[in-house]
């Protein structure tokens, strides 16, 4: 079988780390942190360790289906960019590949149709 790039990147540890840096950006952009102003942070947390674990191929996710976890936010396009963006900026943060980003980003991308305009 194929190595994840959960492993990869070095597994649970390191992905924590990820998941600190992508949820300073998250919270640092006007843009979208008003999206979790209701949200308590140990959900939060979860949030964005299911999205990093699932982008990367860590774990199956086996939370509430995207449309339901994202019901009532009316997400726009530009709002899954900017996550994406930070997404992206994380994992180069900690020096993944172009490459290894490029494919993080297909499989991200492919959620699009269930998270946007619920
Ligand atoms: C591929 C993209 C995304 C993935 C994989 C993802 C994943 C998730 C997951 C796993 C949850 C937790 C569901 C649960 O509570 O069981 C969640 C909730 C949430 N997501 Fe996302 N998400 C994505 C994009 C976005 C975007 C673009 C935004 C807003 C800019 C966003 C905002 C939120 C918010 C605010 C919650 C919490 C809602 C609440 O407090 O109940 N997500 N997402």
């Amino acid at each position: 079988m194929e190595t994840s790039l959960y492993e990869k990147l070095g597994g649970k540890e390191a992905i924590g780390k990820v998941v600190e840096e992508f949820y300073k950006r998250i919270t640092a952009d006007e843009s979208v942190n008003h999206f979790f102003r209701d949200t308590d942070m140990a959900k939060q947390l979860r949030h964005q360790t299911a999205f990093i674990s699932y982008a990367l191929g860590g774990a199956p996710y086996t939370g509430k289906s995207m449309a339901a976890a994202h019901t009532g936010l009316n997400l726009q396009p530009e709002h899954f960019d900017s996550i994406v963006n930070h997404l992206q900026a994380s994992l180069a943060h900690f020096g993944v590949t172009e490459d290894d980003i490029r494919q993080i980003t297909e499989k991200v991308g492919s959620l699009k149709g269930d998270i946007l305009y619920k």
